[in-house]
């Protein structure tokens, strides 16, 4: 299978996108590495994966990427289980607009510093054998989302991020390449928890709600089949895949050389 023999590891894996992530990547051969806060789910995950897969092609590790010493300490218990990493995708992330630091936090902080954990394990010039870094941000990360601007902020920092590690990457010499996953809406909890996560912005939730009526709510199978095509294509580097009602299309960076 194509991803056999692989080694990957996903944050926030335990429900949602990141869960169909690790679905797609034990289907596909790799062994996997859940990390999530949610440690009830995640350990229910990996019961219901093992019956599916086998014991030693996943392993939960309960952690908040908001540590670094959980997310430094969670990705080495992933290499010493499997031996390397070869993937990572800092999935793990929330909307609050009125805990607006915590989303900070989370979405842009905690995906700098898995983007750099993964690089300590795969930089080919300290030794490591190469791979593939995919951080999903969202159609928020592309344009304003109006509901939820520190959301918004923090996805277009994950975007910018993102592509100047892939530019940095090429021109070093590491062997990792860094792409985007920029979903449109889609059916998780996120969405669920829309009416209590907006916090000031509460008052614009009906404009969200047309927004997400006039785009259409994706399921997270086809996030995760666009997930699978990014990884697998070798000549993505610095790239952004959006996720869209009628299908995934690479989204046109203007060229500011
Ligand atoms: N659902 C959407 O409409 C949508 C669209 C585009 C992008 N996204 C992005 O997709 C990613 C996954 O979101 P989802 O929709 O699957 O939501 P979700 O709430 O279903 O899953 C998010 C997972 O991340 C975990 N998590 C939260 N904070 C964490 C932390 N500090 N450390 C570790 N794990 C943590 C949660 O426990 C949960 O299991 C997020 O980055 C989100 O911004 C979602
Ligand atoms: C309230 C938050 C709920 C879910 C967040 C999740 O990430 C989903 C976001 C989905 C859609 C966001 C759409 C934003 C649209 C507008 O900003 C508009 O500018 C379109 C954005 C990019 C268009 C890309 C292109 O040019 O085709």
């Amino acid at each position: 299978m194509a991803l056999d023999g692989k080694a990957a590891l996903v944050t926030g894996a335990a429900q949602g996108l990141g869960k169909s992530f690790s679905e797609v990547l034990l289907q596909h051969g790799a062994k996997v590495a859940m990390l999530d806060v949610a440690e009830e789910a995640g350990k229910s995950l990996k019961e219901s994966l093992d019956q599916r897969y086998g014991a030693d092609r996943s392993l939960f590790i309960p952690c908040d990427v908001q540590s670094q010493q959980q997310f430094k300490d969670a990705m080495q218990k992933a290499v010493d289980t499997f031996g390397q990493l070869d993937i990572v995708c800092n999935n793990a992330g929330i909307v609050d607009e009125r805990a607006w630091e915590e989303a900070v936090s989370i979405n842009l902080m905690g995906v700098i510093r898995g983007t750099y954990l993964a690089l300590e394990h795969m930089n080919k010039l300290t030794g490591g054998p190469g791979g593939v870094v995919i951080n999903v941000a969202s159609l928020a990360g592309l344009g304003p989302l109006l509901s939820a601007p520190v959301y918004t902020a923090t996805k277009h920092g994950v975007v910018g991020f993102t592509r100047a590690m892939a530019d940095a990457s090429k021109v070093s010499g590491y062997g990792v390449r860094f792409n985007l996953l920029c979903p449109d809406f889609v059916q998780t909890n996120i969405l669920s928890a829309l009416t209590s996560s907006l916090g000031p912005f509460a008052h614009l939730r009906d404009s969200t709600k047309h927004l997400m009526e006039k785009h259409g709510i994706l399921d997270v199978s086809q996030v995760s089949q666009a997930f699978l095509q990014l990884l697998l294509d070798q000549t993505k580097d610095g790239e952004a895949l959006m996720v869209l009602g009628n299908g995934s299309q690479y989204y046109p960076f203007p060229s500011l050389e």
